[in-house]
C-alpha cells in the first residue's frame, strides 16, 4: 500500500508545501526553509538557512508544538478519540504499550486512513495523515535483495538485517493475528483478495521509524516533524542540536559558536559515535568524510564443549558478544559476556537453582561461593582474583580468535563478493554495491586494528615470567605473526588474505604457547607478575 501510494501518488506532496502544513499546525521555522541541498539531492530533503543566521540570536530555528511530537504519550492520547485505532493498538496487547509498538501502528493507520481505495472510512485524521506525505522510501537494508545483502557477507551487519528481517516477520504475523479478529481488518486489511497490508508496509513504518527517530530527554524515542527533516553530520560539522523547552515543545537551535549564511545546510548529529554498520543499518548511508568503521558487535556463541553452556547461558543477562571500537586513536572493547566464557567449575565458577519467594526455579550463578547477582558485576570479582591475569589472557585470547573469524568471513568472501555483476541491467542496484564496498574497508580496517591491538595484549605483560625455552618460541612465533600481519595490512583485502590466514595460525600457537606456560605454573607465577 504504502509504496504504492508513493508511486501513484496519493501518498506523496511536494516538500516546498511543507510551510503551508508547518504553519497549519503552528510549527515555527524562523530563517529555514526545507528542501533538497543543490549538489546533494541523494540525501532527500534537509534544513536549509534562508537568511544569515548566529548562535547568538535567542530564537529557536524550529519550535515544534508538543502535540505534534509522536511519543507513546501522543498516540494514546490519539486512540481517546479514534476507536477504530483504539481497537488496533488493544489487540496488539503488550506491543502496543510499548513505544516501538504504539508508534509503529499508528503510522501504519494513518497511511490507511491516507489511501483513497478504503471502503467504509475508519480511523480519524490526524496532521499526520498529511506530514506521511512529505517522508520519501528509504532504501535500508531491510528493503536490499537477498543478492544486494549477501554482498554483505563478513560484516557485522549481514547476521543484524537478517535477523532484524526475522523479527520485523514475526512483528507481522503477530499485528495480523491480532488484529484479524476486528472485523474491519479483516476485511481492509487482511482479505486475500484486496486487504491492502502486506509485509512490505511493516518494513516501510518500521524504516520511517528507524531513520527519523530521536531521543529527546523526559519523552524517550519519538518523531518530531520538522525537526526529523534534519541530515546529519559529525563532529565540528554538526549544526544544529535538539531539545524540549519547559512546556515540551520540540525545538530545534543552532549550535553554540555556530554561524550559518543563507543556504547553508542545517543538520545535526544522529550520534558522533555510531559505527558504519549502525549507520548503515538505521539510517541507509554511511557519511562520506568516516574513515573508521568506528565500533562493530560481534556474536560470541557459547562453545560446545562448555560443560556449563546452558547454564551461562540461562544466566546471561547482556548481550551475547562484545563491542571493539576505535575513539580517537584508541582500540578497546566492552562486552561482560565474554568473561562469562573465559571461567568454569575449576576457576570457581558454580551454578545453582534456588527457589523464589514466588515458588518458581531460578538458576544462579555462585564465584567462589559469592552471588554473582548480575553478569556486569563479574568482572570486578574476577580482577580481585589471584588469577586474574589469566582470565585476561584467555579474554583476550577469544576475542583475538572471534576477531581473526571475522577477518577470514570478510577476506573469505571477498572474490565472489567482487565478481558479482552489479548496476544497469543485473539484480545488484549501485547504491546497495557501493555502500557494502564501503563497509567491508571500513569494518576490515577496524578488525586488523583490533587484531593487533589484542595480539599486543596477549603478548607483552607475561613474556619476562616465561621459561627461557617458551619465551624463545613465544617470541619467534610472534615476531612470524607480526610480519605476516604487517604484510596483510598494507596489502589490498584480496591480496591480504594469505598472509592474514599465516598471521592467524602463527598467534594461534603463539597463544596457545603462552596459555599453556601462564596455567602450567599457575599461581605462584602469576602472583609475582
Ligand atoms: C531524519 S531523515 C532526514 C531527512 C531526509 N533527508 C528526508 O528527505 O526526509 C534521515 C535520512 O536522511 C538521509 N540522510 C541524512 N543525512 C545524510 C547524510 N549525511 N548523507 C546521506 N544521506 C543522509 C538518509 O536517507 C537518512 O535515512
Amino acid at each position: 500500500m504504502i509504496e504504492e501510494g508513493k508511486t501513484e501518488g496519493w501518498l506523496r506532496l511536494p516538500i516546498n508545501t511543507l510551510q503551508p502544513w508547518a504553519t497549519f499546525n503552528n510549527v515555527s521555522l524562523n530563517g529555514i526553509k526545507v528542501g533538497p541541498q543543490p549538489g546533494h539531492e541523494d540525501r532527500g530533503s534537509t534544513v536549509i538557512a534562508c537568511q544569515e543566521l548566529h548562535a547568538t540570536d535567542a530564537a529557536p530555528l524550529m519550535i515544534v508544538p508538543r502535540d505534534l511530537v509522536l511519543s507513546l504519550e501522543r498516540v494514546q492520547e490519539h486512540a481517546k478519540t479514534d476507536k477504530d485505532f483504539r481497537a488496533v493498538l488493544e489487540a496488539l496487547g503488550e506491543f502496543g504499550r510499548n513505544p516501538r509498538g504504539a508508534i509503529l501502528s499508528f503510522l501504519l493507520m494513518q497511511n490507511f486512513i491516507a489511501c483513497p481505495s478504503t471502503t467504509g472510512k475508519r480511523g480519524v485524521t490526524s496532521p499526520f495523515t498529511e506530514y506521511i506525505k512529505f517522508l520519501p522510501l528509504e532504501l535500508l537494508p531491510t528493503f536490499w535483495t537477498e543478492a544486494e545483502r549477501e554482498l554483505l557477507t563478513g560484516t557485522t551487519l549481514y547476521s543484524a538485517v537478517n535477523a532484524k528481517l526475522k523479527s520485523l516477520y514475526r512483528e507481522f504475523e503477530n499485528l495480523r493475528s491480532a488484529t484479524s479478529k476486528i472485523s474491519w481488518c479483516a476485511e481492509s486489511w487482511w482479505d486475500e483478495i484486496d486487504g491492502l497490508i502486506s509485509f512490505d508496509d511493516w518494513l516501510q513504518v518500521d524504516a520511517m521509524y528507524r531513520s527519523r527517530a530521536l531521543e529527546f530527554p523526559g519523552i524517550g524515542d519519538c518523531m518530531a516533524p520538522c525537526i526529523d527533516m534534519a541530515n546529519h553530520s559529525s563532529g565540528d560539522a554538526t549544526m544544529a542540536i535538539y531539545e524540549v523547552d519547559n512546556d515540551g515543545n520540540a525545538l530545534l537551535l543552532l549550535r553554540e559558536g555556530k554561524d550559518v549564511r543563507i543556504n547553508d545546510e542545517i543538520t545535526i548529529t544522529y550520534g558522533d559515535n555510531k559505527g558504519a554498520c549502525e549507520m548503515l543499518f538505521s539510517y541507509g548511508f554511511i557519511e562520506d568524510e568516516m574513515e573508521s568503521a568506528k565500533e562493530l558487535f560481534l556474536h560470541l556463541p557459547l562453545p560446545e564443549d562448555d560443560p556449563l553452556a546452558r547454564a551461562k547461558a540461562a544466566v546471561a543477562d547482556t548481550a551475547p558478544g562484545f563491542k571493539v571500537f576505535e575513539h580517537g586513536q584508541v582500540i578497546d572493547w566492552e562486552g561482560d559476556y565474554v568473561w562469562l566464557l573465559c571461567v568454569n567449575e575449576e576457576d570457581g565458577l558454580e551454578f545453582k537453582v534456588q527457589r523464589t519467594i514466588d515458588g518458581d526455579r531460578e538458576i544462579k550463578a555462585f564465584w567462589k561461593e559469592e552471588v554473582l547477582s548480575e553478569v556486569k558485576a563479574f568482572k570486578s570479582l574476577l580482577q580481585a582474583d589471584p588469577m586474574w591475569e589469566v582470565f585476561h589472557l584467555r579474554a583476550v585470547s577469544l576475542l583475538q580468535d572471534r576477531v581473526a573469524s571475522q577477518l577470514q568471513a570478510l577476506y573469505g568472501s571477498e572474490d565472489e563478493v567482487n565478481a558479482t555483476p552489479h548496476g544497469e541491467g543485473t539484480s545488484i542496484r549501485d547504491r546497495p554495491w557501493h555502500l557494502s564496498q564501503r563497509l567491508r574497508t571500513l569494518e576490515a580496517g577496524l578488525l586488523e586494528k583490533a587484531y593487533a591491538h589484542f595480539e599486543d595484549l596477549v603478548s607483552t605483560p607475561y613474556h619476562h615470567s616465561f621459561p627461557a625455552g617458551i619465551a624463545s618460541v613465544a617470541g619467534i612465533l610472534r615476531v612470524g605473526s607480526a610480519f605476516a600481519n604487517a604484510c596483510a595490512r598494507n596489502w589490498s583485502l584480496h591480496k591480504a588474505k594469505p598472509f592474514a590466514l599465516i598471521s592467524g595460525l602463527m598467534t594461534k600457537i603463539y597463544k596457545r604457547t603462552s596459555l599453556d606456560a601462564l596455567q602450567g605454573w599457575t599461581i605462584e607465577t602469576v602472583n609475582l607478575i
